[in-house]
């Protein structure tokens, strides 16, 4: 008996929604960004989050076509749109400064983008009416922009981008205007938002790290114009591989080491971690606050002297110097027996820590 492979036809593979191949983007001679390749599936969400001037934004105009690559391509659905212009990319954009056009009521700015594609007039109302209901806005279709919250405009400029259905929404820190309550509404609103959005990729801008790990399937931690890391939002916060993303992402203590099979050599201790993204030779350790125990010295733990003690209501946070050199904060809840600044304490680092690799 023979047996035949069938061969998988090639639009049985989809094309990545969004495509970034080898993009960079000078000016003069500074780069904004530095030769970027990741995809964004369809019904993808991807966080580009990173210091301010890392190269967020270039990266999102780059798609949407506001900046030109100085080289390398940038694809939709496979679609090769380097050189076409914004309009005729079909993609969603929001801005942080909701940009709606200021003497037009909420329905017209809504209504702008299908009037612009000439949809018959039936068509536009229909889809105005149901932009309005899934941002929770209807009530306010007559009102114009300066009647309304920052919170409010922005839920306008996402109905506007999303009214003429575009497979790509590029939304670039769409919170950052707002104050700290509002933010957190509209974070709420832009989960349940993206889960009536099942086909739509989404790039979202910022540099919260909590908007992303709320929001985001995959986190792409830019620095310095270049993608340091990108993974899953829970696998780079547990195991981030460089010492930059696991300092941006949560926060971590960062104690320089030695990588060894199954851990890390700390002075003269060997400490076991959780994972390891680098084999040997020279590495930090990457511990979060929480996951690190004070205690009286004894034969476990790092050595080390407690520097500060900070009283934060739910708990302490101490600052502990260790003998080999690095500085670690502790968060510890109220009730431990917590040393004063000055006392000789041992640091036990707790089974999550990872070895990360010391540079991008
Ligand atoms: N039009 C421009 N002309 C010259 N330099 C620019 C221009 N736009 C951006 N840059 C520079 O490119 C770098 C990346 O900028 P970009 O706006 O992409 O960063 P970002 O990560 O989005 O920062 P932020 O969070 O502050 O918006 C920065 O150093 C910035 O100063």
């Amino acid at each position: 008996m023979t047996s035949t492979l069938t061969p998988v036809p090639a639009t049985a593979v989809e094309a990545p929604a969004i495509g970034w191949d080898g993009v960079s983007v000078r000016y003069g001679d500074a780069h904004a960004l530095r030769d970027l390749t990741l995809d964004v599936a369809r019904g993808e969400t991807v966080a580009l989050l990173g210091p301010s001037g890392s190269g967020k934004s270039t990266a999102l105009k780059a798609v949407a076509g506001f900046v030109r690559p100085t080289s390398g391509r940038v694809l939709l659905g496979g679609r090769d749109v380097t050189g076409e212009p914004p309009h005729r990319r079909g993609v969603g954009v929001v801005v942080q400064s909701y940009a709606l056009f200021p003497h037009m009521k909420v329905e017209d700015n809504v209504a702008f983008g299908l009037r612009a594609r000439r949809l018959p007039r039936a068509e536009v109302a229909a889809r105005v009416t149901e932009m309005l209901a899934m941002v929770g806005m209807t009530a306010h279709r007559g009102k114009l922009p300066r009647e309304l919250s920052g919170g409010q405009q922005q839920r306008i400029a996402i109905a506007r981008a999303l009214a003429i259905r575009p497979p790509v929404l590029l939304l670039d820190e769409p919170l950052s205007a707002l104050d700290a309550r509002l933010r957190q509404d509209m974070l709420d609103e832009l989960r349940r938002l993206r889960g009536e959005l099942p086909d739509t990729a989404i790039v979202y801008v910022t540099h919260d790290q909590t908007e992303a790990l709320v929001l985001a399937d995959r986190i792409a931690i830019m620095r310095d114009a270049r993608l340091v890391d990108v993974g899953p939002a829970d696998e780079l916060y547990h195991r981030p591989p460089s010492a930059f993303t696991a300092e941006f992402l949560g926060g971590a203590n960062l104690i320089p080491a030695e990588a060894v099979a199954g851990g890390a050599r700390v002075g003269d201790r060997t400490v076991p971690a959780a994972h390891s993204a680098v084999a040997s030779g020279p590495a930090l350790l990457c511990v979060r606050p929480h996951a690190l125990t004070v205690e009286v010295p004894g034969p476990d733990g790092l050595p080390g002297r407690v520097t500060a003690v900070q009283w934060r209501g739910s708990g302490y946070r101490l600052e502990v110097a260790l003998d080999c050199g690095a500085t670690v904060s502790a968060d510890l809840p109220a009730l431990t027996g917590v040393p004063a600044a000055g006392e000789p304490a041992a640091v036990r680092v707790g089974a999550a820590c990872v070895v990360a690799r010391e540079e991008p």
